[in-house]
């Protein structure tokens, strides 16, 4: 089959969204294609906000890419500095500000001034952002009009921080020199859920995305500079988002789509440490994780990964290097496959907070078969995901995921329906604001990690 041929298939079933991502055959024809020019396009460089806060931290970042001259990598970059927070912030106050208050919302200004002035200092032209801060207000206006700020519209508003960042440093890259090209997300095939602020990502982004990026490199090579974060709707065609950090997730699945050499996440710490620095300073750099042990640790609460980031760079069996952008000679962390864990025992300590733990105790169930059945089916039902369990006869202790919440606490009218339900079956006692500390250590030595941080005298020595 001609590679066009290959292409347009791929594109008419991409159109046809509702039977897309049942079509893995045709993935694996994208995939080919992209093999065949293997060593055009070589990594994924992700810089997450912090890398890109300012002018100045924009001009460090692109001297960092342009240091590498033997690699022509994909950029994608997260919103300038704490713009996601103050996007969310300034929605929240528009809802009650009323619409002639809404050009005075603090965060508006903050984030007109932080865009312009780093235009300004970098020398690029106003105009590549002015639409959209125009459009950014006229949305605030909207959401004053309407005194509500629903998921859908929480998405869409959110994503005028990736949407300028990236504009602003393809427009600056090209000023310097090496040509670059911006894209948002949502138009070039990555296809999502419609679950807005928590959106997953569905197959079809592979080849559609591998098709647009690699397509328009063959044909005019520019930089390309992916917005983070952000995706579409299969059933709305509306801006939805991956949950809160997930440019990382952006990142892995453009490597996964192009079949890249290595995935780069550039943040402001020497990599994936030994704990949160925020709670232990001396928190020290993991040199080397597996996909399994760094997908534990984000979903266990390690913020430095998107929980979900590691599934595409597990799947596609491409090195994930975390490094510091403020430091780029530090080693960082190398995440692959497999390593050797002859010497592993202990490899990090990690703290998910906020968490909610539910006690159900029924003594009727003693001796009868189905008790966990009836118990998880009420979950099943209520699409609600359980975290850790522990169980005897008759209890079960368990904790709620809250990942899939934009708040990351589950709401209360949420929790009350699971207490009711499950209070038909049992005693239930419900415990908020909990935490969990998570051992991400070798499994084969569990015991001495147990022995170590646990002795018998009941004292733990975490020291946290
Ligand atoms: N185990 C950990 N290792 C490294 N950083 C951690 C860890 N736990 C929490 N962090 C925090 O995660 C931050 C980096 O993640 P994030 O803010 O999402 O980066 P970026 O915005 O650059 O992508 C660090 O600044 C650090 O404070
Ligand atoms: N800007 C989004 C997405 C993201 O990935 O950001 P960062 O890379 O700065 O964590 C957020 O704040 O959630």
């Amino acid at each position: 089959m001609g590679k066009r041929n290959a292409f347009v298939k791929i594109e008419l079933r991409v159109r046809c969204e509702r039977q897309a991502f049942a079509v893995v055959e045709k993935l694996e024809i994208g995939f080919k294609i992209v093999e065949e020019n293997a060593g055009q396009l070589s990594c994924v460089m992700k810089f997450g906000g912090s890398s890109v806060a300012s002018a100045d931290r924009m001009r460090e970042v692109a001297d960092l890419i342009l240091g590498f001259p033997e690699e022509r990598p994909v950029i994608v970059l997260s919103a300038m500095g704490k713009t996601t927070n103050k996007l969310l912030q300034g929605g929240e106050k528009a809802v009650s500000c009323g619409v002639s208050k809404v050009s005075a919302i603090d965060e508006l200004n903050v984030i007109k001034e932080l865009h312009l002035t780093t235009v300004d200092e970098l020398g690029v032209d106003r105009s590549i952002i002015s639409e959209l801060l125009e459009e950014l207000e006229q949305l605030l206006t909207g959401i004053a009009l309407m005194k509500e700020l629903t998921t859908r519209t929480k998405d869409y508003l959110v994503s005028f921080g990736e949407r300028m960042s990236t504009r602003i440093f393809a427009a600056y890259l090209n000023k310097i020199g090496a040509k670059a090209r911006q894209y948002d997300a949502f138009d070039i095939g990555f296809i999502t859920t419609d679950e807005f602020t928590n959106a997953d990502i569905l197959e079809a982004t592979y080849p559609a995305v591998a098709k647009r990026l690699h397509g328009d490199w063959v044909n005019d090579p520019a930089i390309p500079v992916v917005t983070g974060f952000l995706g579409k709707g299969w059933k709305s065609c509306a801006i939805t988002t991956l949950g809160r950090g997930g440019s990382d997730l952006t990142a892995t699945t453009i490597g996964k789509a192009l079949g890249l050499r290595e995935i780069q996440v550039w943040k402001d710490v020497d990599g994936v440490l030994t704990c949160d620095p925020n709670i232990y300073p001396g928190a020290e750099p993991v040199p080397y994780l597996t996909f399994d042990e760094a997908a534990e640790l984000a979903y266990f609460g390690a913020q430095v990964l998107h929980p979900q980031s590691m599934r595409p760079a597990r799947e596609g069996d491409i090195p994930v290097r975390v490094k510091n952008s403020y430091k780029p000679k530090a080693p960082g962390t190398l995440i692959t496959k497999a390593r050797d864990m002859s010497e592993a025992v202990l490899t990090s300590i990690v703290l998910k907070r906020n968490v909610t733990m539910l006690d159900i105790v029924s003594t009727r169930m003693l001796g009868q078969f189905g008790f966990l059945a009836k118990v998880f089916s009420i979950f099943e039902d209520l699409g609600i995901s359980v975290d850790v369990v522990a169980t005897s006869e008759v209890s079960i202790s368990l904790t709620l995921d809250p990942s899939k919440l934009w708040s990351r606490d589950l709401i209360q009218q949420e929790l009350d329906h699971v207490v009711e339900e499950l209070e038909k079956i049992a005693v239930v006692k419900l415990l908020q604001h909990r935490s969990i500390i998570s051992l991400i250590g070798n499994v084969q030595r569990s015991s001495l990690i147990l022995e170590k941080d646990f002795p018998f005298d009941g004292c733990s020595t975490l020291n946290m």
